[in-house]
């Protein structure tokens, strides 16, 4: 019934060389090239440009990592969403936790984010999820909750449907620690119950809901066995064709 996305977040890494070596092997790969999948890769902005066009005849589409809410101004170093469009992107990353801890972007700022790729026709992946301390604690549903709450409240009917969550614990990124499955289902369960409570539940039910952190083609297909896990955001393991394709089958054999 959901379409699986895998979205591959680069984050600050990459050349001009290494770019088109990886783009090129996932282009060439058919398994990416299915209507059982939707693939999505976000390099850092002054790549994209060379990203569409070397996506230009694949199906594989192009997020971005980040941008700016206004759409335009004087807002030195910033891009804003109606540029991005102008360059292929369909995806962009909100809320993910570097940008909140490293950057001070609130759920104040995370919302007209979202509200600002929506008008520019561009799907948000909301990005939630607690710390390690407020996991220990046993907050990590509340934390969820209210960050969830915070968007979803806020959006029309009409967009919630073109919003894609993706639950990224902060301590799962780049640690090498995943959550088990069943948290991950726990989680996600309780994402779209909050989705279905301030907005609508037959949009709840229709919402991807991604995992991410430290996904690897060893765990992926455990993950995406999951009822409530319909893809995954990867980060180091999306900077190796070989990883982030092994990735992406899993999603298209468990869906
Ligand atoms: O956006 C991706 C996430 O931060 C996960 O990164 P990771 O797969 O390197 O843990």
């Amino acid at each position: 019934m959901r379409t699986p996305l895998v979205a591959g977040n680069w984050k600050m890494h990459g050349h001009l060389s290494a770019n088109a070596d990886l783009l090129t092997a996932l282009v060439s790969c058919a398994d990416l090239q299915t209507k059982a999948l939707e693939v999505l890769v976000c390099p850092p902005s002054i790549y994209l440009a060379q990203a569409h066009s070397l996506l230009a005849a694949s199906a594989i589409q192009l997020g971005a990592q980040n941008f700016h809410p206004q759409n335009q101004g004087a807002f030195t170093g910033e891009i804003a969403a109606p540029m991005l469009q102008e360059f292929g992107v369909s995806y962009a990353l909100v809320g993910h936790s570097e940008r909140r801890s490293l950057f001070a972007e609130d759920d104040t700022f995370l919302l007209a984010k979202c509200q600002a790729a929506l008008s520019a026709r561009i799907t948000p992946i909301l990005c939630v999820g607690e710390s390690l301390e407020e996991y220990e604690k046993g907050q990590g549903l509340e934390v969820v909750r209210a960050q969830v709450t915070s968007v979803v409240r806020a959006l029309n009917p009409e967009e919630v449907q073109s919003l894609v969550i993706a639950y990224e614990p902060v301590w799962a990124i780049g640690t090498g620690l995943t959550a088990t499955p069943e948290y991950a289902q726990q989680v996600h369960a309780e994402i779209r119950d909050q989705v279905a409570h301030w907005s609508e539940p037959s949009i709840a039910q229709q919402l991807r809901i991604l995992y991410g952190g430290s996904v690897k083609p060893e765990n992926a297909a455990a993950l995406f066995a999951m009822p409530d896990v319909d893809g995954a955001l990867v980060g180091g393991a999306s900077l190796d064709a070989a990883s982030f394709i092994a990735i992406c089958q899993a999603a298209a054999h468990t869906s």
